[in-house]
């Protein structure tokens, strides 16, 4: 609760900063950009997303500019072309449904559409510094003052959430459909953006309902009431999110929370594809790791397409089902990473290190 509370006066304080933000000239961000107190974070919006939460623990400074956008896709785009941007935030996975397929995507077509090469290693304009992590308590969210007890079998509902949330509530909404008479989910950018919605909407009539899924937080910053919480079916509802920058920034390196001390583990994240058809292609790239004492600690894979450029006589490029594989390992400060990348690259068609990183203290937290 008190976390809450505290979130929630940090989102206060960082509305302040994004409007006088918003109103200031290309020029004058850059400037700001460059004064070396003031960083310029992009993060999934509006004000009172969980990814806002994420960028604040992250910078919980007086010195950062929370700079909301309208998607992932966006906070990409915006850090590799808007030089005034120092960082963007973005959800990676949750504990209890899994990838967030949108960033999954998206650093698979940076790798894929990267211009810059050293051999087969892909060195894309952006790159990871950092991971947070937040706890993901979900609210049911109304418009206007109701109650729980006024949804019946006369009631058709439609609840707005980004599509992350429904596998996180899934047998919430199964027992809430069984009590009213229609309910209808909806897609939105963000849950923030769902409450925004939700108030936009209003109450169409008496036995329509529109309501939305997102925090405490998003119901305050919206002026909307929760109408039951928590709603997430497992305890201990966790999503984890990325810090990114270019690579090319001139940054001194993040400042690392809690502070390093020997011990502090590292992680790097690793894709690549190797050749399919190959038996024991993917085995060879583990083992590399294995052969450097190094602890693999996910392994996932996304669908894989070759660029639009690759020749159309290369049968590859026109091939389906073909992967793109991610592996996140630690490593101690003093791994060979020159032997291991030439080991790496000797077993795989094409990949990309995208950085390593402190492990957060809060990846160890265990549910209660
Ligand atoms: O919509 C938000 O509030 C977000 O920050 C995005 C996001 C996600 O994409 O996973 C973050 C955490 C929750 O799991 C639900 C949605």
């Amino acid at each position: 609760m008190l976390l809450l509370d505290i979130s929630a006066l940090a989102i206060q304080v960082s509305l302040k900063k994004v409007s006088n933000f918003g109103r200031m000239s290309q020029v004058d961000r850059t400037s700001l950009a460059n004064n070396q107190t003031m960083v310029n974070i992009a993060f999934l919006g509006p004000l009172g997303t969980y990814t806002h939460q994420a960028a604040i623990q992250q910078f919980p400074n007086e010195d950062a500019n929370y700079i909301p956008l309208k998607s992932i896709p966006q906070c990409f785009e915006a850090l590799i072309k808007d030089a005034s941007l120092d960082y963007a935030v973005v959800p990676l996975e949750n504990s209890t449904n899994g990838q967030v397929v949108f960033t999954y995507d998206l650093l698979r077509d940076l790798m894929n559409n990267c211009k810059e090469f050293k051999g087969n290693e892909a060195l894309p304009e952006l790159e990871i510094v950092a991971e947070q992590y937040v706890s993901i308590e979900l609210c049911l969210i109304a418009a206007q003052p109701m109650s729980l007890n006024d949804l019946n079998s006369k009631t058709r509902v439609t609840i707005h959430s980004h599509p992350q949330v429904w596998g996180q509530a899934g047998t919430y909404l199964k027992g809430l459909a069984q009590k009213v008479q229609e309910l209808k989910t909806v897609d939105a950018s963000s849950t923030s953006g769902a409450v925004k919605i939700c108030c936009e909407e209003g109450q169409p009539s008496n036995n329509e309902v529109v309501l939305a899924i997102a925090s405490r937080t998003a119901a305050t910053v919206n002026g909307a009431t929760v109408i039951d919480s928590p709603i997430n079916d497992r305890k201990g509802n966790t999503t984890r999110f990325l810090t990114l920058r270019r690579r090319s920034t001139d940054l001194p390196p993040i400042p690392a929370r809690p502070p390093v001390t020997k011990g502090v583990q590292r992680v790097a994240l690793l894709t690549f594809i190797v050749k399919q058809d190959n038996p024991g292609s993917l085995v060879d790239v583990l083992n590399v790791l294995k052969d450097h004492e190094i602890n693999m600690c996910s392994i996932s894979s996304r669908p894989y397409h070759y660029p639009n450029s690759s020749s159309s006589a290369d049968e590859n490029a026109r091939r389906k089902w073909q992967y793109i594989f991610f592996v996140e390992f630690n490593h101690a400060d003093d791994i060979s990473w020159d032997q291991v990348v030439h080991e790496i690259g000797s077993k795989t068609l094409k990949f990309c290190f995208w950085g390593t990183f402190n492990r957060n203290e809060r990846y160890y937290e265990i549910s209660t």
